[in-house]
């Protein structure tokens, strides 16, 4: 029976040994995060509804990409665009934030050495980096995530003239020599490209999965797909392609405006048989959020972009599991 239930992130159905329970309680064991959402619609089939229902997510350790490197980081996702500007920060933020928001225990490294704006999206910039006894950084608390960014360390612009090696050892350096806690996730925020700076970043780092942000433009999803092909090449799971600024709403007639043209990264997800994570519109609010104070997700987590965000990251979280289940 339970194998008949099908939903987005359980495309297999519920396995007999993830559920749990006696009487009426029942538990769905899941190896990833997932939250609220998943919970309304087992509780609303109108078999399993008789049920009532809980979830307990235990997340699993994956395999990454250096299976010699301590996983105490967790399952590690990197976030990559191939064109720069695509909101390849914003997303990364954002699904950091869902996970945690969702139970996990996350951690937000900003590799973004060229121009490293998570201090700017989360703030904590100005604040002294304080060590372990044995000489680890502290990452910053921010919302409830755990952040490190070059951007704390350097001044302003200062990386912006540093040279591959460099640039990768820094980033290296940076995730070695912090002390993150258990983490469930870290979320990576990749710089924009996919020249030899971020294909030694990739092999540096010890990766669960990638995703891949583009806008629906030509130009921008052209380079998505160098950024494709660049995992592919160094056998890192793709979890999947997020299209971000997919259309415009306008708030007073409700109009809705391909402003970079239409489904972009959706028919490319289709071509690679990826996954599509979300289309997320350009919207005003969720830019002066992270310009601000508090990101909108706290802010408002029922608004619908907060809910689509969400519902982006347990896709993110599922599909991370899925792809590495399926392959085995
Ligand atoms: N969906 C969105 N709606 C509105 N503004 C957005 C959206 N996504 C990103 N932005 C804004 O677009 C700008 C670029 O975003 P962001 O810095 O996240 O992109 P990026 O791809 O990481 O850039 P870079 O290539 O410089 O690393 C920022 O000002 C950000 O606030």
């Amino acid at each position: 029976m339970m194998k008949d239930f099908t939903h987005p992130l359980l495309p297999n159905g519920m396995p007999d040994n993830w559920v749990t329970g006696s009487g009426k309680q029942r538990v769905l064991n899941l190896p990833f995060v997932a939250g609220e959402s998943l919970l309304k619609a087992i509780q609303e089939d109108s078999e399993l509804g008789e049920f009532d229902w809980q979830l307990n997510c235990q997340i699993k350790k994956l395999k990454n990409s250096q299976p010699e490197l301590p996983l105490t980081t967790g399952n590690v996702i990197v976030v990559s665009s191939g064109k720069g500007g695509v909101g390849k920060s914003s997303v990364s933020v954002n699904l950091a934030l869902a996970l945690s928001q969702l139970g996990a225990k996350v951690g937000l490294l900003d590799a973004d050495i060229y121009g490293p704006s998570i201090p700017t999206m989360l703030g904590g910039g100005g604040s002294e980096m304080e060590l372990t006894k044995n000489n680890k950084m502290m990452p910053l608390e921010r919302h409830g995530l755990y952040v490190h960014s070059l951007g704390y360390l350097v001044e302003d612009n200062d990386a912006t003239i540093w040279r591959g090696p460099m640039a990768s050892g820094a980033l290296q350096q940076l995730y070695k020599d912090t002390a993150w806690p258990a983490l469930d996730y870290l979320i990576v925020d990749m710089p924009p490209g996919t020249g030899d700076i971020q294909l030694t970043m990739a092999q540096k780092l010890p990766v669960t999965g990638a995703v891949v942000v583009t806008t629906p433009q030509t130009v921008a999803l052209k380079d998505a797909e160098k950024g494709v092909a660049m995992f592919e090449k160094l056998n890192i799971p793709l979890i999947g392609i997020l299209e971000n600024m997919s259309f415009y709403q306008c708030p007073s007639c409700g109009h809705e405006d391909s402003v970079f043209g239409k489904n972009g990264g959706a028919v490319m997800a289709t071509e690679h048989n990826l996954p599509l994570l979300g289309q997320w519109p350009l919207n005003s609010e969720l830019r002066e959020s992270l310009d601000g104070d508090t990101p909108l997700l706290l802010a408002q987590p029922e608004h619908p972009l907060s809910q689509l965000i969400l519902n982006s990251a347990q896709q993110v979280a599922a599909n991370l599991y899925y792809q590495q289940e399926n392959s085995l």
